[in-house]
C-alpha cells in the first residue's frame, strides 16, 4: 500500500483526488500497488467541495502529512511560494518523495530541491508544472539522453491563449475573456501571473534549465505579457493576416542562452495559430531529432491531475533515479539579445498634436519603419530588430508611458522586409 499526502484540494488537487479514487484498478495494474490518499491539507476543511472525502482525511495541519511516517509521497498542489517550498523541503528531508505542479517553486529552487532529493534518495517530479497535461518534461529528459537541444519554443500558458483566442475569434474584451478563464479553473490564484507572462516565464525557465543543464531563473527571462493588447490591435492583426500568441522561447548559442516570454504575431496558417483556447504547444529542436511538437491541454483539473498522477506512478516504479540535474556554471543568460524580428508597434495618443511628436522621435531613432496614423493611434512596423531594441525604442527613444503602447515581434519564415507588409 502506498499512502499519499496531498497538499491542496483546489482545481488540480480535486483532479488528482478523482483519478486516484476512480481509477484505483488501473493504478494497481500500472504499479502493482494499492494507492490511498491518506491525508489532504486545505485551508478550510469545512468548505463543501462536492467531493466524497472520507471522514478524517481532510486536515488544516500540515504536520499531519509532513510528520506522518506512514505517508510515502507528498503531492504539492496548493500553489504559492514560501509555504509550498518549506513543505517540499520538509517532505524531502523526511525521506518522502515529492510530486508537485508548482512552477513558481521549481523555477526558483530547482537546483537546491534536486540536490535535496538526491541526498535523501527521494524522487522529485514536476511534470504538471509545465504545460499542464502535456508530458513535456519526461519527454525532454528522454530526448536529452542523445540530443543536444538548443531551441525550445511554446505556447505555455493556457489562460493567455484562451484570452487571445476569445479576443481574436469571438471579439470578446480582455476582461470578459479573463473572467471566463477564471471560471474554467485555468487561471492562477493571482491571474497577474498569467497575463503578465510570469507563469510562462517560470515554465520556459524550467525547460531551459533542463535542456541546457543550468539553472535559468525567472530573472533570466525577459518577460512581456498581453495586458497591453487592445481591440484596435486585433483589428490590425487580422488585416495583416497574423494571429497573436504569447510564446515562451529559449535559445542557446555556445555558452550563452536567451529566454523570453512575449506576445508574437504568427501567420494565420501556422501551427501555432491553430492552437486555440487553453491548449498548449511545445516545440523542441534536437540536433538528431529535428523538430518535435507536443500538443495538448495546458491547464484545467483533469489534464493537470493526470500529469500529477503519472508522476506518482513514475515515483512508485522508481522511474526518477536515472535523471540527474547537474548544473554547468559556464552557461549564462544574455537576456533576450538572441531574438530578433520585424515588429508591430501601436502607439496611442490622447491628442492629435501628440502624433507629430511621436513620428518625429520615430524618425530620429534610427530604426527603419513604416507607419500609418489612425484617429488616436499610430500603427508602426519596424525593420528586424532585437527584443531589447524594440523595448528601448518604445520606452526610451519614444518615451512612451506604460499602457500607451503595445509591441509584438512578427514571426514569419517568408517575411524579410517591412516592404512586404501591408498596413
Ligand atoms: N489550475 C491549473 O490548471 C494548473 C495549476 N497548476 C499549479 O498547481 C497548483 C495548484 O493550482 P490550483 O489547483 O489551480 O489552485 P487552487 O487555488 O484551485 O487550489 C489551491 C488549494 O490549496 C489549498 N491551499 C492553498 N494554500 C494553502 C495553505 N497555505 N495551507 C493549506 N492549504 C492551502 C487551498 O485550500 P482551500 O480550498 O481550503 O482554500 C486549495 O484547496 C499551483 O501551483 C498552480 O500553479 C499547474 C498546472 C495547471
Ligand atoms: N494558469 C496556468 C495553469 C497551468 O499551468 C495556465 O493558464 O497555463
Amino acid at each position: 500500500m502506498i499512502k499519499l499526502g496531498v497538499l491542496g484540494l483546489g482545481t488540480v488537487g480535486s483532479g488528482v483526488y478523482e483519478i486516484v479514487k476512480y481509477r484505483s484498478d488501473m493504478l494497481k495494474k500500472a504499479t502493482g500497488e494499492d494507492i490511498e490518499i491518506a491525508k489532504i491539507l486545505v485551508r478550510d476543511s469545512s468548505k463543501d467541495r462536492g467531493l466524497d472525502v472520507a471522514e478524517g482525511v481532510m486536515t488544516e495541519n500540515p504536520d499531519d502529512i509532513l510528520d506522518n511516517p506512514e505517508i510515502d509521497i507528498v503531492v504539492e498542489v496548493m500553489g504559492g511560494i514560501d509555504k509550498a517550498y518549506s513543505y517540499i523541503v520538509r517532505a524531502l528531508k523526511a525521506g518522502k518523495h515529492v510530486v508537485t505542479a508548482n512552477k513558481a517553486v521549481i523555477s526558483l529552487h530547482m537546483e537546491e530541491l534536486h540536490k535535496l532529493a538526491e541526498e535523501n534518495n527521494c524522487g522529485l517530479l514536476y511534470e504538471a508544472s509545465v504545460a499542464g497535461g502535456i508530458p513535456i518534461i519526461k519527454n525532454l529528459k528522454e530526448i536529452l539522453k542523445i540530443n543536444k537541444v538548443d531551441d525550445i519554443k511554446g505556447i505555455l500558458n493556457g489562460t493567455t491563449n484562451f484570452i487571445l483566442t476569445k479576443m481574436y475569434d469571438e471579439d470578446l474584451s480582455f476582461e470578459e475573456a479573463l473572467s471566463l478563464a477564471h471560471k474554467y479553473g485555468y487561471a492562477e490564484a493571482d491571474p497577474t501571473d498569467d497575463v503578465e507572462g510570469y507563469d510562462a516565464a517560470r515554465k520556459i525557465s524550467i525547460l531551459a534549465s533542463l535542456a541546457y543543464g543550468t539553472h535559468a531563473s525567472i530573472d533570466d527571462v525577459l518577460c512581456y505579457g498581453i495586458t497591453s493588447i487592445r481591440t484596435i490591435d486585433v483589428v490590425e492583426f487580422k488585416k495583416m493576416g497574423f494571429v497573436p500568441k504569447l510564446l515562451g522561447c529559449s535559445t542557446r548559442r555556445d555558452n550563452s542562452f536567451s529566454a523570453i516570454v512575449e506576445p508574437i504575431l504568427v501567420e494565420e496558417n501556422s501551427m501555432f495559430a491553430s492552437v486555440k483556447d487553453a491548449f498548449n504547444l511545445v516545440d523542441v529542436l534536437g540536433d538528431n531529432l529535428g523538430e518535435l511538437e507536443f500538443y495538448g491541454k495546458g491547464a484545467g483539473k483533469e489534464p493537470t491531475g493526470n500529469a500529477v498522477v503519472m508522476d506518482i506512478i513514475d515515483i512508485i516504479l522508481k522511474n526518477y533515479s536515472e535523471f540527474k540535474f547537474e548544473v554547468d556554471k559556464s552557461i549564462s543568460s544574455d537576456k533576450g539579445n538572441l531574438f530578433t524580428g520585424l515588429h508591430y508597434l501601436r502607439v496611442s495618443v490622447d491628442r492629435e498634436e501628440d502624433k507629430a511628436a511621436v513620428v518625429e522621435k520615430l524618425n530620429a531613432s534610427g530604426v527603419q519603419c513604416k507607419y500609418k496614423e489612425l484617429e488616436r493611434d499610430i500603427i508602426i512596423v519596424t525593420e528586424r530588430i532585437s527584443s531589447n531594441r524594440i523595448e528601448k525604442l518604445a520606452k526610451e527613444d519614444l518615451g512612451l508611458a506604460k499602457k500607451t503602447f503595445a509591441y509584438l515581434r512578427i514571426e514569419s519564415e517568408s517575411l524579410v522586409s517591412i516592404d512586404q507588409l501591408n498596413i
